[in-house]
């Protein structure tokens, strides 16, 4: 197992003592959206996606890797709107618990979302995999989706119709491809955007971040499923630790700045 794990001896606190780049206070995410941070930037392109709408013939491995719910994805997506092209390779997603629903890793104002979908590429042009990118400060591209409670949301049930077969750790199962880009809400034009980390040990300060400005809804239900139905402990362990509240706490923003898309 990898160690670390958001609450007990191994919870963020001490992450920083195996893991020195989550220690530091330069360049960490996730980090508060809020007044008075923000710069306009009108360079700022909307957010442009290639092969997210995947064949249902494709198939896809969904996994419980213990920390998170963890989607892998295919080379052949990829952003194309960034100065290098950045290649798709695995969506998870951060949630809360029952008894407390605000699960989002990015907070707006201070406050949480309920959930929040990450969906990790690295920079093909310059790096040969993911592992060689993983590190370097121009690697990974994340984009962030906040999820609030609304109507039910039938791109994410495509995914949370699996759970139950993945409840415990190291479990997965193959599902078919699906239009990815269905998961996104609809202004990829309207976007926080700044230079930040892994939200996950080793906490590499690798990441270029862009969380849209809209969120998606998924339903009450949809939520419960996924704060219910997932587990950190693998089938023989006796007493079982639900997954939840799995998102790190945000991070100074220091002598950062976060550039907008939008101006009101
Ligand atoms: N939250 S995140 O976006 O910064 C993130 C990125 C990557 C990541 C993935 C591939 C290459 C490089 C980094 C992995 C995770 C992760 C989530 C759950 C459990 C363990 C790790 C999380
Ligand atoms: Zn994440």
């Amino acid at each position: 197992a990898s160690g670390w794990s958001y609450s007990g001896p191994h919870g963020e606190d001490e992450w920083g003592s195996s893991y020195p780049h989550c220690g530091s206070v330069h360049q960490q995410s996730p980090i508060d959206f809020h007044n008075g941070i923000f710069a306009y930037d009108p360079s700022l392109k909307p957010m442009q996606l290639m092969g997210y709408n995947l064949s249902e013939t494709e198939r896809l491995t969904l996994t419980n890797d213990g920390h998170a719910l963890k989607l892998s994805l295919l080379p052949t997506m990829h952003i194309t709107s960034l100065p290098d092209r950045y290649t798709a390779v695995q969506l998870h997603m951060h949630w809360g618990s029952k008894a407390e629903p605000n699960g989002s890793e990015h907070t707006i104002s201070g406050q949480h979302y309920p959930s929040e979908l990450h969906i990790v590429h690295y920079n093909s042009d310059k790096y040969e995999s993911v592992t060689e990118a993983q590190d370097k400060p121009d690697g990974l591209a994340v984009l962030g989706i906040l999820i609030e409670v609304g109507n039910f949301n039938p791109a994410y049930e495509i995914v949370f119709s699996h759970l139950k077969e993945i409840q415990y750790k190291d479990q997965k199962i193959y599902m078919p491809g699906f239009n990815v880009e269905d998961l996104l809400p609809d202004r990829l034009d309207q976007y926080f955007r700044y230079n930040g980390s892994l939200t996950t040990p080793p906490c590499y300060p690798s990441v270029l971040w862009t969380v849209f400005r809209k969120s998606v809804q998924i339903s009450n239900e949809q939520l419960n499923e996924l704060e219910s139905d997932l587990f950190v402990s693998d089938k023989e362990e006796t007493n079982q630790t639900g997954m939840v509240k799995n998102f790190r706490h945000v991070q100074k923003l220091g002598k950062r700045e976060v550039l907008v898309s939008f101006h009101e």
